[in-house]
């Protein structure tokens, strides 16, 4: 019997962030594994036009869901979904349900966040420093609590190189910061913001840090840990390999590489690729969860969730992986042959966004223009290099992140708990996980249909063939431009086809010898 899922059993559970990527994921588990828990407790808020319990209604009858129906089919008796917005005071929560979460609820899941790079700061501290705070005093208030786990994220201290299970302090405190949105105008603070996040690469990852130093400051007599992922990719394992649902992170850049859009990327080949499969980092924070609340550790124990010092993987191999995915398993429609080419060097990256991106792009839309239709390339090209130049910070570095207490954790689990809660990323196969990854965004967010893979390859080799024809011809025209206006180029073309000629005679003449 697992102790873990044991635990949960007959527990009132609250979730922030339930509808998000991780949310879902950490949802399906502890209703898979403990069907018998209580309720858990869903913080939402409604959103593009669809109210609380259509939200709910789709995320319980997707695919990721199709496994916890078949051991607990009464799932939707067992989410209570409560209105709630983390940026309002008191979340906007209603007394009546205050109340019952603040008498009920044994376990605190808060996943919710902003995870936009661009967010502005005053958005981006009130839900991940401000939310936090608040949470924290809801759970003071909680009798029956056992335990808080805060999701953060292995990079809010990425200004250092080696990186600790501990929290660092930051340069200004989290409630001067509070307090002085409560004055400044927007414009100020978004002058100040850039000076305000010193070396954090962006607003994320600096409030993120903020969040952390709350949760150290507002912990209490709370029994608290953090848990803090790297780069949150697709299933590895469960329920079923390859599950993503946005395009956050590299799912964005994969459709982009695997439609042909993106073709270069500024990264450090050898620079490792942090992944970490999304069932890994749930696993993990449901054994936490478990050992936080039975052991009552004295301080907040931090919990790195990352790959990179089990089983190190790089972006080149990665890129290596995906593009071979992409000659078995092809996107359909792509605009161009996937082509991945790394490189850290800023003049070869200024030469393959021209060459290779814009350039198509621009062509692509006179194209569109000559034809009667709306251009839209260049847009969607200028919105995808955006989105890359926001994620070179990333791909271009490595961190060495310490795992003393994800290691010492994983030592106290038994057997069953090792198998059934699985974070053990020395056992992951890279070639077999980007595989199931790519098709699993071909499959969930693209919603391709797999019989549409032979037309899909056909597509491929006409591009294929176009992209030569296109060569030849280009190749052909600036050599006759040249031809017309430099004596060199002239020489030279007079020098091959003599040569040619010469050449020619030679072997035609050998040949009538022979005879
Ligand atoms: C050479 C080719 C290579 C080939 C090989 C490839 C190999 C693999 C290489 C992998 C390298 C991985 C590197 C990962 C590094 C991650 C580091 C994370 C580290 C921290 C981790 C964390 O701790 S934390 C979570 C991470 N946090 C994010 O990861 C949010 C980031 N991101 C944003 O901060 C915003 O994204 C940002 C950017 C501001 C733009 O913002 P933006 O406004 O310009 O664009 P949006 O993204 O909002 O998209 C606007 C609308 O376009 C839709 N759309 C967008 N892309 C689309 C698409 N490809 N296909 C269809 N649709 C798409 C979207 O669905 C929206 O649609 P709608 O408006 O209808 O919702
Ligand atoms: N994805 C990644 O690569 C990584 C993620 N993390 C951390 O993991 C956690 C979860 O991230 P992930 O699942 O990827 O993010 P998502 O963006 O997928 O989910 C964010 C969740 O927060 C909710 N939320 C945002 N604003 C509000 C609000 N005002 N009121 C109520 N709920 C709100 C969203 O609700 P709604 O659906 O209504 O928008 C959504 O459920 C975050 O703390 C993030 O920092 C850490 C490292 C990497």
């Amino acid at each position: 019997m697992s102790m873990i899922a044991a635990f949960y059993s007959g527990k009132s559970i609250l979730i922030t962030g339930a509808t998000g990527f991780l949310g879902k994921v950490l949802m399906e588990k502890l209703l898979r594994t403990s069907p018998d828990l209580k309720v858990i407790y869903i913080l939402v808020r409604p959103k593009a036009g669809q109210t609380l319990q259509q939200r709910i209604f789709q995320i319980l009858n997707s695919k990721l869901f199709e496994k916890v129906k078949e051991v607990c089919p009464n799932v939707h008796e067992k989410i209570r979904a409560i209105y709630a917005d983390l940026s309002q005071n008191d979340f906007a929560i209603s007394k009546e349900d205050m109340q019952e979460l603040l008498s009920c609820t044994n376990v605190i899941f808060h996943c919710a966040a902003t995870v936009r790079f661009d967010d502005t700061l005053r958005h981006a501290v009130q839900l991940n420093v401000t939310a936090t705070r608040q949470l924290l005093l809801m759970a003071s208030q909680m009798p029956k609590l056992e335990v808080f786990i805060h999701i953060s994220t292995a990079y809010s201290n990425c200004n250092l190189k080696h990186i600790d299970e501990v929290i660092y302090p930051c340069p200004v405190e989290p409630k001067k910061i509070i307090d002085s949105l409560e004055w400044l105008d927007d414009a100020i603070i978004e002058e100040i913001a850039p000076k305000l996040i010193r070396d954090w690469p962006n607003i994320y990852t600096y409030t993120k840090a903020l969040g952390e130093m709350v949760v150290q400051q507002e912990s209490r007599n709370l029994n608290i840990a953090i848990i803090r992922p790297s780069i949150v990719g697709a299933t590895w394992q469960e329920p079923f390999p390859g599950w993503v649902d946005n395009v956050n992170g590299p799912n964005g850049l994969i459709i982009a590489a695997g439609k042909g859009f993106l073709r270069a990327l500024k990264a450090t080949p050898k620079a490792v690729a942090d992944l970490i499969p999304v069932d890994t980092v749930v696993n993990l924070t449901l054994a936490v969860g478990w050992y936080t609340a039975v052991h009552r550790p004295k301080s907040t124990l931090v919990y790195h969730s990352t790959s990179g010092n089990f089983n190190p993987c790089n972006w080149h191999k990665m890129g290596v992986q995906v593009l071979a995915t992409f000659e078995k398993i092809p996107f359909e429609r792509a605009f161009r042959r996937p082509y991945a080419n790394f490189t850290s060097n800023n003049f070869t990256s200024l030469y393959w966004n021209a060459v290779s991106h814009r350039a198509p792009a621009i062509i692509y839309d006179c194209y569109l223009r000559l034809t009667g239709r709306k251009p839209r390339m260049t847009k969607l090209m200028n919105q995808i290099l955006r989105t890359a130049s926001m994620l070179e910070y990333f791909i271009n570095r490595s961190w060495e992140w310490s795992t003393y207490n994800t290691e010492m954790l994983m030592s106290e689990l038994s057997p069953e708990d090792q198998r059934v809660f699985n974070f053990d990323v020395r056992q992951l196969n890279w070639l077999e996980y980007i595989e199931n990854y790519v098709l699993g965004v071909k499959k969930y967010l693209l919603k391709e249909d797999m019989a549409g893979i032979p037309e899909a390859k056909q597509h491929l080799k006409r591009l294929r063939n176009i992209h030569y024809l296109f060569n030849t011809a280009l190749f052909l025209i600036v050599w006759r431009l040249l031809i017309a206006r430099s004596q060199m180029a002239r020489n030279v073309w007079f020098f091959i086809v003599s040569f040619c000629y010469k050449f020619l005679s030679y072997f035609r003449a050998s040949s009538t010898l022979k005879v």
